[in-house]
């Protein structure tokens, strides 16, 4: 007779492996490196922004004061005592009624507090003396770009475990971070296991499927933000099983195969979990696609064993190894952000386990709708390339229809959530 398996909550599965989840290590790398890495230190503003007062246009700098009894019928009439482009600074004190010629980025000169647009002024040279006249007043700081007013000095502008994003980069650049402290990639060792697999290369022979699990594990990895070892395919041999999971784990962070985790005849996984001595922390899940997805810890590393069927691998990193990744990454928001929508279809298959359905979410004018993509058994993989969330369907005895409020995880997105599972 085949083991008969306990379930338990998926909530209970994700707390048993995040009770053995810490932070990982940091290296620093080149800013020119840093897009899409996890910052491993908070990004202070240690200056401010703009660091010196600038003009915004091009124009001349002025002392508001003398604009003051300007108007259509007086114009004012300033003598321009020389020009400044970004990056120059100007050399002469301005006096009443002077001006100096400004570019946009430049420093304004001491003296000056006000910006006049090219546009709004009249300018005349008569023997070498330059002038400009205006017809209107100006305030003290019209048209002036103040120190400080996009960050003050000492603002914490980013966290530690936060995504370097674009925006990051530039602000890593604009404080002269030229090396950064990243969250070191945690390195994944992939085996796929399975006597049926062939590779991506191969043509299809009686009885077998191409190896796609651990491509998609690959690039999960990847997503996730850490690094993949791929070791390759293992037949369904408890020897090679053995001895190839005890050398590969020595050389990675965490491991992951996926097959072999049920209960049939050469599902070898279980076996190794117990010749190696590891410690299972549960072999079955209440929640479907994925029930089988065992996880073991040994010699203080996890052994992932996610299930053989393409969907359930897919939802199983997802949900178990996805947080422990972002846990290392130094996010405080480890597992998928979850968010509410409208099923936009029948489900009516009831199922006592929690179930999660590969969903496009779609953001319309009625609000966010989930619909569920296509095929969506265990053993689906089409579905998965038109899935970018997981609707979760609370097990119990009845279906749910059009319409219906739903928890959604979502798939492609940065962000994080705490906690997304029932307490
Ligand atoms: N008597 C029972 N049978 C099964 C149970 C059970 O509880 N009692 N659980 C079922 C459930 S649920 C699942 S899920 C699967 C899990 O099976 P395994 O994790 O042991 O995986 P395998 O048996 O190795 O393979 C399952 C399925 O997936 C295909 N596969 C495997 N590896 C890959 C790969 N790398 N790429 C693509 N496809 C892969 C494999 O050919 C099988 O079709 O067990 C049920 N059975
Ligand atoms: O573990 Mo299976 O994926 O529940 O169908
Ligand atoms: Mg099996």
């Amino acid at each position: 007779m085949a083991e008969r398996r306990k379930p338990i909550p998926i909530g209970e599965a994700v707390s048993r492996v995040m009770s053995f989840a810490a932070p990982g290590t940091k290296e620093k790398i080149h800013v020119n490196d840093a897009y899409g890495r996890t910052l491993g230190e908070d990004i202070i503003a240690v200056h401010p922004v703009p660091p010196f007062d600038r003009s915004p246009y091009d124009g001349f700098a002025i002392r508001a004061e003398d604009s003051a009894q300007a108007s259509r019928g007086n114009p004012i009439t300033f003598n321009v005592i020389e020009t400044v482009g970004a990056g120059s600074v100007a050399t002469k004190e301005v006096k009443p009624y002077e001006a100096v010629r400004i570019m946009t980025g430049a420093q304004l000169p001491d003296q000056c507090d006000a910006v006049v647009m090219l546009e709004l002024t009249t300018e005349s040279t008569e023997d070498g003396v330059s002038t400009m006249t205006i017809k209107r007043p100006f305030q003290p700081g019209d048209n002036v770009s103040f120190k400080g007013e996009d960050t003050e000095q000492g603002a914490v502008l980013v966290k530690k475990g936060e995504l370097i994003n674009p925006g990051v980069v530039a602000v890593l650049a604009t404080f002269g971070y030229e090396y950064v402290y990243v969250a070191k990639k945690p390195l994944i060792g992939v085996f796929a296991t399975g006597s049926e697999l062939l590779d991506v290369h191969e043509e299809l022979q009686p009885g077998k499927i191409r190896n796609s699990n651990a491509h998609m594990i690959a690039a999960q990895i990847e997503r996730a933000g850490a690094e993949v070892k791929y070791f390759g395919k293992l037949e369904d041999d408890l020897e090679r099983c053995y001895q190839s999971i005890n050398e590969a784990a020595a050389e990675v962070d965490m491991l992951i195969t996926t097959g072999g985790v049920s209960v049939g005849d050469f599902d070898y996984l279980p076996a190794v979990y117990e010749k190696l001595g590891a410690e299972v922390l549960f072999n079955k899940i209440a929640m479907r696609p994925g029930s089988v997805t065992t996880v073991a810890h040994w010699e203080g590393k996890y052994l992932f064993g996610l299930s053989g069927n393409p969907s359930a691998c897919y939802v199983g990193f997802e949900v178990l190894v996805r947080p422990v990744v972002k846990t290392l990454l130094f996010s405080a928001k480890p597992h998928l952000p979850k968010v509410e929508a409208r099923l936009s279809e029948d489900f009516l298959k009831p199922n006592p386990f929690t179930r999660f359905v590969r969903s496009k979410l779609n953001i319309t004018t009625e609000g966010l709708k989930a619909a569920p993509s296509g095929f969506n058994k265990s053993n689906a993989v089409t579905s998965l390339a038109t899935s970018d969330a997981l609707v979760v369907l609370p097990g119990g005895t009845r279906g749910y229809k059009d319409g219906d409020l739903v928890d959604v995880l979502l798939l492609e997105s940065y962000e994080g959530s705490e906690w997304p599972w029932e307490k």
